[in-house]
């Protein structure tokens, strides 16, 4: 093996920390990553929207956009060979697969129409993870769950409440759980005049959903929050106050999503204390630029310390952790790949912290060897064990992934267009 020297030796300065990197490494390759299908094809989906609406935005025109479903799943088999670790993969509703001409409308798609995604996850081993999609569609103009119009209202509760028999439908048949992670995009661009009304129909329509029987080990339902989007920043319905509460009066699961809080919150912070009160949490780990713009995850503080917090409060059973950016202007499958791995290498990265060193330090009052240690380990020889684990995953190290990209787009991508 072309890694494994430098592994070992670098084995040797981790463990003078007190650090068992192949205890590392085990957990790392056991903890799944879910991979959202919606990267590939900029949010479209296949069940015949063909703009994006709800306050988030694509941007780019970078050739080779996926626009079928096997070319979506063509594409997701490529970042696979790539990325180590174990992945699920994330669906939204709208990436229904309808056969032979039929069309249904979202509130009666059903299980069968995500019979293909089954095949697909089944043959590579795969979960699936599931949204209800409460944006791109006609009834989708105003607000959806929140709507003061019952007819709205009630075609979106039983959209909602069709995506729980699919997720349990997924559950039952690739025999490990599906979140179901519920975001509306409800809310309003100007000063409100009633803020209450739209978040009490809210949280009775989400009573009304949750009122159907399902699994509730199968299927782990979530409410994603966020503080703003385009079109309605002044206000949105899904605060991080109302799913907080919401989720903890109810027993489902919070989603913290890291682009959906003012620019100074950070998500690393809250998880601890999301951990005293709930079960089980979700997160969404992506990159705000300035605003929730769903740029690609990079191996950036943030994401580390995110990490961090999972590893450390030994929570690596009770978050459940997905990938949410969509990137337009660069090589789509680039963009999975590059987003994937460095959130592989950042749970890594929080795996090989001497993390009871540091909880007592911090308790001793001793700052300076805290902060010491801290900034030693970032030129610690962490690269020689993240290009082990890569090589024994059969997935290439270091750069040698993106020539493999550059010829999947020259010989797949291009011929697309
Ligand atoms: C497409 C996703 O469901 C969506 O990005 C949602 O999770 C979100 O983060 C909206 O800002
Ligand atoms: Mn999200």
């Amino acid at each position: 093996m072309r890694t494994k020297n430098k592994y070992e030796e670098a084995k040797k300065e981790y463990k003078g920390l007190g650090i068992n990197v192949d205890e590392a490494l085990a957990k790392l390759q056991s903890y799944p990553v879910s991979m959202h299908c919606w990267q590939g094809d900029d949010v479209i989906g296949f069940d015949g929207s063909t703009s994006l609406s709800g306050g988030i935005q694509t941007t780019g025109n970078y050739p080779g956009k996926a626009t079928t479903p096997e070319q979506l799943m063509e594409d997701m088999d490529k970042v696979f060979t790539l990325v180590p670790g174990t992945k699920r993969i994330n669906l939204h509703a709208s990436y229904a697969i309808f056969e032979d001409g039929e069309k249904v409308d979202r509130d009666a798609i059903e299980p069968k129409h995500f019979k293909k995604w089954v095949e697909f996850a089944k043959e590579r081993e795969l979960g699936i993870d599931f949204n209800p999609t409460l944006f791109s569609h006609e009834k989708a103009e105003g607000l959806t769950l929140a709507s003061s119009d019952k007819d709205i209202r009630d075609f979106w509760i039983r959209h909602c409440q069709a995506c729980i028999r699919i997720s349990e439908y997924l559950a039952n048949e690739l025999d490990t759980h599906c979140l179901m992670n519920i975001w509306i995009p409800d809310g309003l661009k100007d000063i409100p005049g009633n803020r209450l009304s739209p978040r009490k129909r809210f949280m009775e329509s989400l009573d009304e959903i949750l009122s159907v029987s399902y699994d509730e080990d199968k299927v782990l339902v979530c409410v994603e929050s966020k503080v703003f989007g385009i079109g309605m920043e002044s206000y949105t319905v899904g605060s991080s106050e109302f799913t907080m509460n919401y989720a903890l009066s109810r027993g489902i699961l919070p989603l913290m999503d890291n682009g959906h809080y003012h620019p100074t919150e950070v998500v690393s912070d809250k998880i601890s204390s999301m951990l005293l009160f709930h079960d089980k949490i979700a997160l969404h780990l992506t990159r705000p630029v300035r605003w929730d713009s769903d740029h690609v995850v990079l191996f950036d503080d943030e994401t580390k310390e995110i990490t961090k917090e999972i590893v450390r409060n030994d929570a690596m059973d009770r978050i459940y952790l997905g990938l949410d950016f969509f990137d337009a202007s660069i090589n789509r499958v680039g963009a999975w790949v590059i987003g994937m791995r460095n959130a592989q290498k950042a749970l890594l990265y929080a795996l090989l912290q001497p993390n009871e060193k540091l909880s007592e330090l911090q308790d001793q009052e001793d700052f300076t060897q805290l902060m010491m240690i801290q900034e030693e380990l970032k030129t610690y020889p962490f690269n020689d064990i993240w290009n082990y684990y890569c090589e024994t995953n059969n997935v290439p190290i270091k750069d040698e992934w993106y020539q493999d990209v550059m010829n999947y787009e020259q010989e797949v991508l291009r011929k697309r267009d």
